[in-house]
């Protein structure tokens, strides 16, 4: 009798033993680090002991963050009808000036309307086209019929390019700016200006329209196309775009905020800094742990495959491929880091310290 009552203790023991690894391991991953990982050699110019701490938590990662969330499905249907095409085609789509930048978006988006905006970008004939002399890279401004006005940051490279040296190196990559609308949709930070790729013939679209200014700037190759090399701090008389066997330049066109923007109220603590004498502090504190709880929340939504799913619905809507596969599959990883990043936070500061509720 007491053999077995023993036995039967030695076994309840074992099970306890057992099945307290067993939820260590699988539903707290945040509460330990794992032992026994073998960490990729990473080579970055931060603190080690933070990325080996990230790279533990990003292999004892929470099933949740590997699946599918089923609470999107509801967030992309409404994605999807704002970015589908329009049934019925608005003739004066553009928004109300004083609408722009007054609620919770930089442009309305709802209810097809983001479709029907991106449609009417890439669609609407070109009234009149200059150089935009505004930041580093060339870029062309494009007036609309019906007054809208247009940045055209023309396309450089293929989408398979790869540019090699430092992260400034290079032009910039047109369907980046598409990109990063398309992204910053899906993640719901909805102040980011609609970017959609147009072509816009040359000879037909741009030289009859140009102004003085633009023709100046322009010259002919050895096909005897006409080539822009633009006005801008990096624009060389060497460097110029020129059209494709079609007599196209494909660009990333973006709405043109008339209206000044306070970019200081809504600036990211994420922002980069080109001096390296004024870094910014995520820069310079390897543990910067900062990050909003309402994006959080929603990242939390996009696991599992679903963010560069959303993105490549919604662009297709336009019939653009914006990235290789192999760029998806790079922000899906990334996305599986960040996931990791902020479980290492929580786990190191607590989630009172990381998160903030208010901007
Ligand atoms: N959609 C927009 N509407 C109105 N103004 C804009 C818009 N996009 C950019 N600008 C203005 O043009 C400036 C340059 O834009 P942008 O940074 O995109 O160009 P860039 O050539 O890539 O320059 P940089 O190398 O500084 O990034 C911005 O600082 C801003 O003042
Ligand atoms: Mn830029």
């Amino acid at each position: 009798m007491s053999m077995n009552y023993v036995f039967g203790f030695f076994l309840f023991l074992l099970l306890l033993i057992a099945l307290n690894i067993y939820f260590f391991y699988t539903l707290m991953p945040i509460s330990k680090k794992p032992i026994n990982f073998n960490v990729p050699s990473i080579k970055l110019d931060l603190s080690p002991s933070v990325f080996k701490d990230i790279y533990d938590y990003l292999n004892y990662l929470p099933s949740q963050y590997k699946s599918r969330n089923q609470k999107f499905q509801a967030v992309q249907k409404t994605l999807i009808s704002s970015f589908s095409p329009a049934i019925v085609q608005l003739p004066d789509v553009w928004p109300d000036q004083s609408l722009v930048a007054s609620g919770s978006s930089l442009y309305p988006h709802k209810n097809e309307v983001a479709g029907q905006i991106l449609h009417a970008m890439k669609t609407s004939p070109i009234a009149l086209v200059d150089n935009a002399a505004k930041g580093t890279q060339l870029k062309l401004l494009l007036l609309l019929e019906g007054k809208q006005k247009l940045y055209f940051k023309p396309k450089r490279y293929e989408l398979d390019h790869v540019i090699r040296g430092s992260i400034v190196a290079g032009f910039d990559r047109h369907n980046a700016e598409v990109f990063a609308y398309y992204l910053a949709m899906t993640m719901n930070l909805t102040w980011i200006p609609p970017s959609v790729i147009r072509k816009v013939n040359v000879d037909k679209e741009i030289v009859p329209v140009a102004t003085l200014g633009l023709k100046k700037t322009m010259i002919r190759n050895a096909n005897a196309k006409h080539c822009i090399y633009g006005k801008c701090f990096y624009c060389k008389i060497n460097e110029t775009v020129c059209p494709d066997h079609k007599g196209e330049i494909e660009g990333a066109a973006i709405l043109y905020l008339d209206k000044p923007f306070q970019f200081n109220v809504y600036k990211s603590p994420w922002q980069r800094n080109y001096h390296s004498t004024k870094l910014m502090e995520w820069q310079k504190n390897s543990d910067f742990c900062k990050l909003k709880l309402s994006t959080w929340r929603h990242l939390e939504l996009l696991s599992g495959g679903s963010l560069t799913e959303t993105i490549k619905l919604l662009s297709a809507f336009q019939g653009v491929k914006l990235a290789t596969e192999e760029h998806f599959r790079a922000v899906e990883r990334r996305l599986l880091k960040l996931y990791a990043t902020v479980q290492y936070c929580i786990g190191k500061h607590g989630s009172a310290k990381v998160f903030k509720t208010q901007w």
